[in-house]
């Protein structure tokens, strides 16, 4: 995984700009099981929405009834039968009507916010997991190329933005909806002329809104991106905070972290910078509504029909207005928040789904069988190799390895050992040639059954966080006591687990940092011989042992990797001394091979390597000697 930060996460843009309607694919493929709660919490928070525009119009007609005694009290669809007679009995039912309404409504909120919330939990429950099983399934380009904050920000954050849009948003939208057809259809009944006054905002405040949306919508996809910039910052400083404190980095990685949170805080106010002049046109928009509701209709209450405006209207109509005009307040400022959302919940799920398109390469073919009982017979046929578009790392690697024999692979430094292996693998295909297992291309065999045929330390041995009992059933899950106990002492293992404060049961911390480098090798191999495959990769397994311990580990493993196909990447050649044929890479290709008596006669690079790790210093070729520092100097391979 990319460990530095590249701010253009080019691979996930790429395919954000194909994925098309993502809200609408947030719905139809996460929520449809949970659907059913949506759909109470649509109906709830509709009703109660509704219930709530029942107090201003009872209000209304008890002023005009009661209070004012100027017109007779009529309520919509309550039948005129059941109306008391007496004012008395008419206040009574006007506080019982507002009384029930709003306790109904209260009801009604408490079932729109207790399913709006479950199903938006599950949504986001849904959403995470499956773009982490997607994500798992990526080839490792995908990891080279990303960024891990890119990928714990689409993971974390752009899911938690998905859950607020689904719990806040649909009621925002149902509530803009209900309350505009509601308070207009109400207000339109009680008198459409001086609704139209009211109203005449709702359309100027869309057109506002669609402004609005087309000028944020690339500014949050922006903010997104800065923010997975940060937490990658972040990431790599944490995890390299040995560095940063031996180097005595602090304040370069100061300055660098301020960088990036200043990226972030700018592309965050330049989209809150729009939020200020949305909010406040909004509800300037709804003031205007309701100064102009008051003047036409209080000039009309006062002095009859203004201008062109004809009929009646009552003290209680015009209260029920400005009650109902209130509210549209609400609802209309509120979906500058919606649409905050609503923007934010589009670039997230677009990232998402985004992850979630790109396509897998290295996957089980249609077809595909699985490699069943492995011999270990393993052939490399002209194999040419390079890392997605990079200049080749491998060519013409050929050769076979006959079941049950030990290859050592030596060269320097980024000659390509560690790749060689890596296809075998099958963590990257081939770009041209086959590597094939007991006969079969392994592009032809499953994936599963061929990396389950091989047991793989690596040279950077990795532990997760928990036990170290836990780190070494790490995929043999079902392993007893005595099994993991025989394999730890063939890891030379058992004595300083046995030695730490709880034995098997101690925590060796995130990625293993309380145990030495050589005591996490010696778990992982430990890990390896439990999981009992027919072949076994050690790179560099044991570099971080000292000698003795690494003759110890050798010595126990002999009689594992006697009958089992086994590869071993080593530095230290003593390693390889007993190796059936060691292959010597250098510069991607197989220069030499041989056992080691053969490579000492070919008196070559290898019998070069061999007199420096021997201390013969003076035996060594001259001319191997400038192409180590030619070496040295370029750091790698010894491209030129
Ligand atoms: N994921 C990657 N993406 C791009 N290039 C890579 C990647 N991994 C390795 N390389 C390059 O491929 C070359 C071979 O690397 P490889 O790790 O196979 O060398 P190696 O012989 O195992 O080295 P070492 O002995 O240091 O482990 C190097 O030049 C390295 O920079």
């Amino acid at each position: 995984m990319s460990t530095d930060a590249d701010p253009d996460s080019t691979l996930l843009n790429e395919h954000r700009e194909d994925v098309s309607r993502p809200i609408v694919r947030l719905f139809t493929e996460y929520g449809r099981d949970d659907l059913h709660w949506f759909v109470v919490g649509v109906l709830a928070s509709t009703m109660a929405r509704f219930l709530g525009l029942v107090p201003p119009i009872i209000l209304g007609a008890a002023i005009d009834a009661i209070f004012n005694d100027s017109a007779a009290y009529t309520l919509p669809v309550i039948p005129n039968a059941w109306i008391p007679a007496t004012e008395t009995g008419q206040f009574w039912l006007s506080a019982a009507l507002m009384g029930g309404t709003m306790a109904l409504a209260a009801v009604m909120h408490f079932f729109r916010q207790s399913t709006l919330n479950l199903f938006s939990h599950r949504v986001k429950h849904e959403v995470r997991t499956s773009s982490y099983q997607a994500m798992q399934r990526l080839d490792m380009d995908f990891f080279n190329e990303m960024q891990t904050g890119q990928l714990m920000s689409i993971l974390n954050n752009d899911t938690n933005r998905l859950e607020l849009f689904l719990d806040n948003m649909t009621d925002s939208v149902i509530q803009l909806v209900v309350l505009v057809i509601g308070i207009g259809g109400v207000l339109l009944w009680i008198n459409w002329q001086l609704a139209l006054v009211t109203l005449f905002v709702i359309p100027l405040a869309a057109l506002f809104t669609y402004w609005f949306m087309s000028i944020v919508e690339e500014m949050y996809a922006d903010i997104r991106e800065t923010v997975g910039d940060l937490n990658t910052r972040l990431e790599n400083n944490l995890g390299g905070i040995e560095v940063i404190k031996s180097a005595t980095t602090e304040e370069f990685e100061d300055e660098r972290v301020r960088d990036a949170s200043y990226e972030y805080f700018r592309r965050d106010w330049l989209a809150l910078r729009m939020n200020f002049i949305y909010r406040p046109g909004l509800q300037i928009l709804t003031s205007i509504a309701f100064v102009a509701t008051f003047i036409v209709g209080g000039l009309w209450v006062i002095s009859g029909p203004p201008g062109p405006f004809t009929g009646n209207l009552s003290i209680g109509n015009l209260v029920t207005f400005l009650l109902l005009t209130q509210q549209l307040v609400d609802p209309l400022a509120q979906m500058s928040e919606a649409v905050d959302r609503y923007e934010d919940a589009k670039a997230s799920s677009s990232r998402i789904f985004a992850l979630m398109s790109i396509p897998v390469s290295i996957r089980s073919a249609e077809g595909a069988t699985d490699l069943g009982d492995v011999r270990g017979r393993v052939e490399y046929d002209d194999v040419d190799f390079s890392y997605g578009d990079e200049e080749p790392v491998l060519h013409d690697i050929d050769f076979e390895v006959e079941p049950g024999q030990t290859i050592g692979l030596v060269g320097p430094t980024g000659a390509g050992k560690t790749t060689i292996l890596k296809l075998l693998l099958r963590l990257y295909d081939v770009d041209s040639g086959a590597v094939r297992v007991d006969g079969h291309d392994v592009r032809e065999v499953t994936v599963e059954s061929l990396r389950e045929s091989i047991g793989y330390v690596s040279q950077d041995p990795f532990l997760f966080d928990g036990t170290v009992r836990e780190n070494i059933v790490y995929g043999a899950f079902d392993a007893t006591d005595e099994e993991v106990e025989r394999a730890t002492k063939r890891a030379e293992a058992h004595e300083f687990i046995e030695r730490m404060p709880e034995g098997y049961d101690t925590r060796v911390g995130e990625r293993g940092v309380m145990l030495s480098g050589g005591q996490r090798q010696r778990i992982c191999i430990a890990r390896t011989i439990l999981n009992d495959p027919s072949i076994l990769i050690f790179d560099e397994a044991t570099s971080a042992v000292d000698t003795e311990t690494e003759m110890l580990i050798q010595r126990s493993l002999d009689d594992l990797t006697e009958d089992r196909t086994t590869f071993i990447i080593a530095h230290r050649l003593s390693t390889v001394r007993k190796a059936d044929e060691v292959l010597v890479v250098e510069d991607g290709r197989i220069v030499e091979r041989g056992d080691h008596e053969a490579l000492l006669e070919e008196d070559g690079l290898y019998a070069n390597l061999w007199s420096v790790q021997a201390g013969e210093m003076d035996a060594l070729d001259p001319e191997f000697i400038e192409q180590a520092s030619e070496r040295a100097a370029m750091g790698v391979r010894g491209e030129d």
